[in-house]
């Protein structure tokens, strides 16, 4: 691959072409994946979550120990934001690929339902799921409050008790300074060892240890594929980087 960089129709026949030929294929997304389905990402410019919001005074176990009506409030309008949006054609093109590839691995770092509900059940969440709320103290799985509770932008919300034993129930997702879900690190970066080629989809490439799922493919000699309308530190390790949205590049690498 020369350095110069080649019209955007070459790239997506190369991809193409390597995803035609994938035996082994791990799909890898993050926020942007989403983001045509109106579920903001975190860092992009004026409507990342992280312009609007403090990460540490919400998506920390301190802040939750310091606060828990802000940040289950903020997590509950979140929840809801989620349960209006839809898949995108992006989802769909994923569920598209897994079923043309039957030895496909869908991981994620988004922590909605929408691969899920575009037909790809059995993806692995890196970072947890805003579905499945537990008690933050004995970890008993809680019930997903109803829809009633949907608090409006940033208002304070008390979390239900565990029925176990009454502590404050908190959010299913991954904090800042917490330990990834072991199961499902590891299942990815099995994947990623495995691979022969990684789609990596809508992600900064900067929350590890995620990011290091793609670079993992990468050392082991797999094809790696970007889409993202964005530059990042993924770049460097990618055989093809196609700077275009998802919803409109991946059903163009399914077709
Ligand atoms: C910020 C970063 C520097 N910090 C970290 O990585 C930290 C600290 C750290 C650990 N190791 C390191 C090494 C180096 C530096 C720092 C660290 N990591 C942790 O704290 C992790 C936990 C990290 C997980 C945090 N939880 C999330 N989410 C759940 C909650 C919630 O959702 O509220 S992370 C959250 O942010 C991440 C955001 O990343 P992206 O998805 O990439 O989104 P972003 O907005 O950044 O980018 C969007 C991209 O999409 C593109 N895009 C936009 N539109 C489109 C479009 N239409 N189509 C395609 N692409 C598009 C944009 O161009 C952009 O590139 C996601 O992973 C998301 O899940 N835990 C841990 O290390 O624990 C230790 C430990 C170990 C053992 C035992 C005990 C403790
Ligand atoms: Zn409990």
């Amino acid at each position: 691959m020369t350095g110069r960089r080649k019209p955007e129709r070459m790239d997506l026949a190369d991809a193409a072409e390597a995803l035609a030929g994938a035996r082994r294929l791990v799909v890898f997304t993050g926020a942007g994946m989403s983001a045509e389905s109106g579920v903001p990402t975190f860092r992009d410019a004026l409507t990342g979550l992280w312009e609007r919001f403090d990460p540490q005074a919400l998506a920390t176990p301190e802040a939750f120990r310091a606060d828990p009506a802000l940040v289950w409030g903020w997590y509950e309008w979140r929840r809801a934001a989620v349960g209006r949006a839809e898949p995108n054609p992006g989802h769909r093109a994923v569920a598209a690929l897994a079923a043309r590839v039957p030895d496909t691995v869908v991981v994620t770092q988004n922590v909605d339902d929408l691969h899920e509900r575009a037909g790809s059940a059995a993806t692995v969440h890196l970072h947890g799921s805003l579905l499945t709320p537990r008690c933050s103290a004995c970890a008993e799985p809680a019930p997903a409050p109803g829809a009633g509770a949907e608090p409006g932008e940033g208002r304070r919300l008390e979390p239900p008790r565990c029925g176990h034993c009454a502590a404050p129930v908190r959010p299913g997702v991954v904090w800042f300074g917490e330990a990834l879900p072991e199961p499902a690190f590891a299942a990815a970066v099995e994947a990623a060892y495995r691979c022969d080629v990684l789609l990596t989809v809508g992600t900064s490439g900067l929350v590890y240890p995620a990011a290091e799922i793609p670079q993992v493919a990468a050392r082991r000699g797999g094809t790696v594929i970007q889409v993202n309308p964005e530059e990042t530190p993924l770049d460097a390790v990618c055989a093809v980087n196609l700077h275009g949205p998802a919803a409109r590049v991946l059903p163009a690498l399914v077709r």
